[in-house]
């Protein structure tokens, strides 16, 4: 269909494809563009065009195109002064003869000729503009090989031009009557206008003038019928409409690569409820009972931080129809409490005990920290008379047949048709028309049924707290597991749960929570009717493909001032600082300076409310361990280097004694990240062999300690026995150790999200804390442009009240002496190592 070639309809139109300089006609990718003729106004620029290849001998100029315009050349100068109305169809007509006058004399001209080298070299100057101007779809094609046709003397073989037969068709028959015909025509027009008599002139411009009239009118109607006959036509020709322009490409497909803005996200995730971070109100006027609130405060919450102060009115039960919560706050800031109550203080309402409230975290001790909150808010509601909600927990810490005990009962009861069906089942000769759910769930029956019995299954649990491994495998594994009573979900930590699909945990889960069975959580026309899903993270995703897993109805997006969903927020008293580790092969040495520092003294809070690093007045309230060990306090190595202890901490070397016999001069409590399990274990092997002052108080928790074991050593961390915890980043997400004054990235994080959770360990529910990163070398410009959000090209998109301060630890060359103890520590450690 677009073989037929249709002149420019516009002056401005581009050169024709049979004009194309060869060059351009013979690259593949050449448009019909590639040609320019200097002299020209260059037409607009089309979009790049695959022509029909080597294709320009059937190239056909049709008269009947333009045959509403037909008039001689002498004729159409005569119509131009008595009429404007025929001014374009001249023009259309003249530009079309041109181009047909022109296009053949090209085809056929000899390539050596002067005339030829001339427009060769016209047409070379004009490919050199067309390549130059960055307008030109298609130019790239035209120019990207060093086309000869570009050099203005060498003339160039027209490849695709066979000289003397340009257009076969139409047959030269066919083209001798409408020569006839011109010729007649031209006679005709010299007949009227080649008068013999001068004394006739006026008559003979009056019949010129009418004739002239009665062919402009003719010419029009011609016009007007073609027009309306095209009009009839099913499908108007689309070369009539196309000329030059270019052929119907398929869309070009552009990737992308923009970020959601908050302009283009959906109006809850862009217009989240703020919440200033220094809000706070007490229980009582959030809709908790006073003798609840009398039990929280005596476990530690008297009022509500500023992120339960916003989501407690909206999970709390109330006349609207409620939503779905989606919240962002930084850590530390009580986001724990802000579900549990509600959520606890809803279920306490019931009298049975069925499973109503899943919680999903991404770790065992995350699933163990929250079981925690769960039972204090439990016996919080039980004391003003409602039921005591029963919590159970499911993480894979103990043999799957316990935990199926532990989570679902069962007992006998009489009903002989589910009996018989057992039976059946038994045999195999079910009929699975009759079977029924409870049939189903015979599949998975571990329990032998009395006679005419059936083993019932109850939850044992109004609330489990789960990881979500094993959530999925007590949903298709455990009998009678069912979440047709589930009203909570909630989902901490959900950036972490949502990116990563452990056994496609989310799409079972929401599965389950929409089968359309009748469940005790809806209530036709109720508020309370559905589930009611929870959704929080310190670093909140505001990846809407995410999100969608999760199926949100009317949700809202809480986010605490400072914190964006999608930006990552520090809470307001962490102070950071950076220490230069000068000699990599000597990390462990400097990471010993530090923790002997007076940098490591208790972390609390200076007059003005801010936390300080490296002061010895700071309020015992604030730290653990002068609480639980004074003696260590009394005679700590910091306190007798006390000089300035206000404000910032200095840099100042201190000279360590590696094989220090004096208490344990550890005031604070630290929290020291590595990259690994391995490296967190050499690591706390290596210090306790450089430092046998700090071995008694150093823990190890790595993914592949013991569950039993993990939560022995975050006790005894709690407890004040242990000071340093050497960890992976395992328990970088979640964890709250209480009062933990320092965080220590050993290993720079592998993320800022990593970062924003591991020194979010720290300044926690109000309180002053310190993070201190070891920085080599060679991990400079990542850290100080990633995560301190300094220097060129800062990306940092962590939002921090101060700045990174830059400490200097161990001026000077290490003593050799240190040097030398260091080696054998290490060489020690390899024989350990090889011995296991
Ligand atoms: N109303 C309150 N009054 C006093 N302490 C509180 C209150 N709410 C929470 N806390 C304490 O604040 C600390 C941090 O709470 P929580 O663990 O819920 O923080 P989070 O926002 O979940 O942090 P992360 O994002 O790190 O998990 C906990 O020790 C908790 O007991």
């Amino acid at each position: 269909m677009y073989s037929r070639y249709i002149p420019p309809a516009k002056e401005n139109a581009p050169p024709s494809r049979a004009q194309a300089t060869p060059a351009a006609a013979s690259t593949p990718s050449s448009t019909p563009y590639a040609r320019y003729t200097p002299g020209q106004v260059p037409a607009p620029a089309p979009a790049p065009v695959q022509p029909p290849p080597a294709q320009p001998q059937r190239i056909v100029f049709n008269d009947d195109d333009f045959a509403p315009v037909d008039y001689s050349q002498n004729k159409r100068s005569i119509d131009d002064e008595l009429t404007g109305a025929a001014e374009d169809k001249k023009s259309k007509k003249s530009r079309s003869k041109k181009s047909r006058d022109e296009t053949p004399v090209e085809d056929i001209e000899e390539p050596g000729s002067k005339d030829s080298k001339s427009r060769k070299r016209k047409r070379a100057d004009a490919n050199q503009d067309a390549a130059l101007s960055k307008d030109v779809p298609g130019e790239k094609d035209a120019t990207s090989e060093p086309a000869p046709e570009a050099s203005p003397v060498e003339p160039v073989a027209e490849p695709q031009v066979e000289p003397p037969t340009p257009t076969p068709p139409p047959a030269e028959e066919e083209r001798k009557p409408k020569r006839e015909k011109k010729k007649k025509r031209k006679q005709d027009d010299n007949e009227d206008i080649e008068m013999p008599d001068a004394d006739a002139d006026a008559d003979d411009m009056r019949k010129r003038h009418k004739s002239v009239f009665e062919k402009v009118q003719k010419a029009l109607q011609a016009k007007d019928a073609a027009a309306e006959n095209a009009s009839e036509e099913d499908e108007p020709e689309p070369e009539v409409e196309h000329g030059l322009e270019p052929l119907p490409q398929p869309e070009p497909v552009v990737f992308d690569a923009s970020k959601l803005t908050y302009e283009t996200l959906p109006p809850w995730l862009a217009s989240p409820i703020r919440v200033g971070p220094d809000i706070s109100r007490p229980f009582t006027e959030l809709g908790i009972s006073s003798e609840s609130a009398r039990v929280l405060e005596s476990k530690g919450f008297k009022d509500a931080f500023a992120v339960q102060t916003a989501v407690l009115p909206l999970l709390l039960p109330s006349p609207d129809r409620q939503g779905d919560v989606v919240v962002a706050a930084p850590t530390g800031s009580g986001k724990t409490l802000s579900y549990v109550l509600p959520m606890v203080q809803d279920i306490s309402k019931g009298r049975v005990t069925r499973l109503r409230a899943l919680i999903v975290l991404p770790t065992r001790d995350l699933v163990q920290q929250v079981q925690q909150a769960c039972e204090a808010c439990a016996a919080a509601f039980s004391v003003s008379g409602g039921k005591k909600v029963k919590v159970g927990t499911a993480m894979g810490n103990r043999v799957f047949r316990e935990e199926q005990s532990a989570v679902m009962g069962e007992e006998q009861r009489y009903y002989p048709r589910g009996y018989e069906q057992y039976l059946q089942k038994q045999s195999g000769f079910a009929d699975p028309e009759e079977s029924d759910d409870e049939a189903e769930d015979l599949d998975l029956q571990r329990t032998q049924p009395l006679p005419y019995h059936v083993v019932e299954h109850t939850s044992k649990v109004d609330v489990l707290i789960c990881t979500p491994g094993r959530l999925v495998e007590h949903i298709t594994k455990t009998p009678g597991f069912s979440l047709d009573y589930v009203r909570w979900l909630i989902v901490d930590e959900a950036d972490k749960l949502l990116a990563q699909d452990f056994q496609q945990w989310l799409d079972t889960v929401t599965d389950k929570l929409n089968t359309g069975k009748p469940g005790a959580r809806d209530f036709p026309g109720s508020n309370k009717s559905g589930v009611r899903k929870v959704i929080l993270s310190a670093t909140m995703t505001r990846d809407i493909s995410l999100l969608n897993g999760l199926k949100l109805a009317r949700p809202k997006l809480i986010v605490v001032e400072g914190t964006k969903a999608g930006e990552q927020s520090l809470p307001p008293l962490l102070k950071e600082f950076a220490i230069k580790v000068r000699e990599p092969s000597l990390k462990p040495l400097f990471l010993l300076d530090l923790l002997n520092s007076k940098h490591m003294s208790a972390v609390g809070e200076d007059d003005t409310g801010k936390a300080s690093a490296g002061s010895e007045t700071s309020s015992d309230s604030e730290s653990s361990s002068s609480e639980s060990d004074s003696d260590a306090d009394s005679d700590s190595y910091s306190s007798s280097d006390s000089s300035d202890d206000e404000g910032l901490p200095q840099p100042k070397h201190q000279h360590v004694p590696t094989t220090s016999t004096s208490k344990p001069s550890l005031t604070t409590t630290v929290l020291i990240f590595t990259k690994s399990n391995e490296a967190a274990l050499r690591l706390s092997r290596l210090l306790a062999l450089l430092s046998p002052t700090l071995g008694p108080l150093i823990g190890t928790l790595t993914s592949s300690t013991k569950t039993s074991r993990r939560a022995r050593t975050l006790r005894a961390f709690a407890q004040g026995k242990t000071r340093i915890l050497v960890a992976s980043d395992l328990v970088s997400r979640g964890i709250d150790l209480p009062d933990l004054g320092h965080v220590v990235n050993y290993d720079v994080p592998l993320s800022e999200t990593s970062y924003v959770h591991r020194v979010g360990r720290t300044a926690r529910a109000g309180r002053g804390g310190c993070a201190w990163t070891l920085v080599e070398h060679a991990e400079a410009r990542r850290f100080w442009r990633e995560f301190a959000g300094e220097g060129k090209g800062k990306e940092s998109g962590i939002v921090r009240a101060g700045k990174v301060e830059r400490v200097r630890i161990g001026e000077g060359e290490m003593e050799e002496e240190r040097v030398r103890a260091y080696e054998e520590a290490l060489g020690r450690l390899a024989r350990e190592a090889g011995g296991r």
